[in-house]
């Protein structure tokens, strides 16, 4: 039947039926911020690999200091970077720094804030230590062996610390969706023409390639006028030559929407077309046999930037095999929504001095105001079946700003 409207959880559950695993590659450390991690990564030694001086000082030997001496004839000097030393006499010291391993038979440093040094002796001032103090013990952190990051984590600075500090020159990543993003529609000029009174500049598609690019997805960007001959011939080259097709506008029922025909008359098969929502309800969703995905997004901007943070990131999570964190956070005030949808309402996060996140919701002029976006921090997700939201009800938030 044409034109059922799928419920929201249906499109999720359709969508997640249709992903797949992307590719793994090498790639150079260097360039693998924000790539998606294809193998565990585990310590090749102890972290720390050896007992590790915390401070410059003196390293003792601390049964000595509690029977009461204060004054230590200087042994050696432990630099970082040199073998371990050991200390000779327990009643003696070795100045060491940070970094350098802890000297054999001691096992507390006192730092030289806390030291008089004279003529070759060390003496300690203060009255008190901890034994074993300023010493970052082998293998506290974790043991070799041990998984520090598993795969599926996207790489943030955190990681590649780590895969730096485990000696990994380059790392397996999943290669991601070689993507485009096609505007369509012969009302569109490009963001450097000036348009004339019946014109607009094509914003979506370069909203939608910079908020791939923060998932670590790049992607080329595309034109299609509202010819259905032309849109034809270059979709079918699209299909060529990328993955993830992401389309925006000719999707809903005007005259020259013609780009659902378009696509099936290329053999992709329709998953989806239409969700119960608001907005983005005319979303068309479908794959060809060679396995490349369509995401024909509504050509309303708040319309195509709500489908992409909750639809496409949501299939690109389930590829990843990652399972997104969700948020929720409570209603600042009262909000009535009739129509029967789940409705996507754009709102500012606020942070209430008793510890909770509240939303205040920003509704805008509909799906054509995306200057309303700015204004705002992400959506809330208000559920269908119910009409009357009340101040204090929790619900889930989909972020496109980070909150600070
Ligand atoms: N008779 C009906 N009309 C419409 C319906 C409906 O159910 N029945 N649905 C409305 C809804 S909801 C939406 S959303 C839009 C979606 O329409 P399309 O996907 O066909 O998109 P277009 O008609 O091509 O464009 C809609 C709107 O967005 C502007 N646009 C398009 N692309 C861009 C771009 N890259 N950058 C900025 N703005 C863009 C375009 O100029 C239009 O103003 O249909 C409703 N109509
Ligand atoms: O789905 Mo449309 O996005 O309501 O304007
Ligand atoms: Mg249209």
């Amino acid at each position: 039947m044409e034109n059922i409207f799928i419920t929201y959880e249906n499109a999720l559950s359709i969508l997640a039926a249709h992903s797949e695993d992307f590719p793994v590659e090498d790639r150079k450390l260097e360039d693998s911020i924000g790539g998606y991690l294809a193998e565990d990564l585990i310590a090749d030694r102890d972290f720390p690999p050896f007992d590790r001086v915390t401070m410059d000082g003196i390293a003792i030997s601390y049964p000595a200091f509690e029977k009461g001496q204060r004054e230590f004839a200087i042994e050696d000097i432990a630099p970082a970077g040199t073998p371990q030393k050991s200390l000779q006499d327990t009643q003696h010291c070795i100045e060491v720094m940070t970094g350098a391993i802890m000297p054999e038979n001691a096992d507390t440093v006192v730092r030289y804030e806390d030291l008089e040094i004279n003529q070759g002796k060390a003496r300690i001032v203060p009255p008190t230590l901890m034994p074993k103090q300023n010493v970052h013990f082998k293998g506290i952190d974790r043991d070799k062996g041990s998984i520090i990051v598993p795969a599926g984590v996207q790489l943030s600075s955190a990681e590649i610390n780590i895969a730096a500090a485990v000696g990994k020159a380059s790392l397996k990543v999943r290669r991601m969706p070689r993507v485009v993003i096609v505007s369509t529609g012969d009302e569109l000029v490009d963001v450097h023409q000036q348009p004339e009174l019946h014109q607009i500049r094509r914003s979506n598609i370069y909203g939608i390639q910079s908020t791939l690019k923060t998932w670590g997805v790049s992607s080329d960007l595309r034109h299609l006028p509202d010819d259905r001959d032309e849109m034809e011939l270059l979709v079918s080259k699209y299909l060529d030559a990328y993955d993830l097709l992401i389309f925006t506008g000719g999707v809903s029922k005007g005259k020259f929407d013609y780009l659902p025909e378009v696509l099936e008359s290329l053999n992709i098969e329709k998953h989806f077309h239409k969700i119960q929502q608001r907005p983005g309800k005319p979303f068309w969703f479908g794959s060809n046999k060679e396995g490349k995905k369509i995401f024909a997004l509504p050509g309303n901007p708040v319309s195509s930037f709500v489908c992409v943070y909750v639809y496409l990131k949501f299939w690109l999570n389930t590829c990843l095999g990652v399972t997104s964190k969700p948020l929720y956070v409570s209603l600042k005030r009262d909000v009535n929504f009739k129509p029967n949808l789940v409705y996507f309402l754009e709102a500012r996060l606020e942070s209430q001095p008793d510890g909770t996140l509240v939303a205040d919701p920003v509704s805008g002029n509909g799906s054509g105001d995306f200057a309303n976006l700015v204004n705002t921090d992400g959506f809330l997700v208000l559920p269908q079946n119910k009409t009357e939201f009340k101040t204090g009800e929790v619900y889930l938030f989909v972020p496109y700003r980070c909150y600070s």
